[in-house]
């Protein structure tokens, strides 16, 4: 069964500069719009069909959230509508944030 991995920050960090995966924000609104990762895109129930039509085969996914909990359950059903490399990021955006401050961008 398609499943999903949990990654820390590190890890996270490194696909994120490398630009190895896309980063999806499963956050609210405002949340988002007050801190996000660089180039994360807010996933939500409205855009995600959207998402996964045009995601490719070969790309891998990091969904983000308040502190990794809501995430495992969204890159679970990621996993589940097929796509292949999935991660979840362990203590969300919260963890991230402490760890690489600067990587952040703030509205
Ligand atoms: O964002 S959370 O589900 O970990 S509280």
């Amino acid at each position: 069964m398609a499943d999903f991995k949990r990654i820390n920050t590190l890890t996270a960090h490194e696909l994120w500069e490398s630009k190895q995966a896309r980063f999806v924000d499963i956050r609210d609104e405002r949340s988002y719009a007050a801190a996000h990762i660089p180039g994360s895109m807010r996933l939500t129930d409205a855009n995600v069909q959207q998402f996964l039509n045009e995601l490719d085969d070969n790309d891998e996914v990091v969904v983000v959230c308040y502190h990794g909990n809501s995430s495992q359950g969204a890159a679970q059903y990621l996993a589940h509508q097929g796509v292949e490399v999935v991660s979840s990021l362990d203590g969300g955006m919260t963890a991230w944030a402490q760890a690489f401050p600067e990587a952040v961008e703030r509205s």
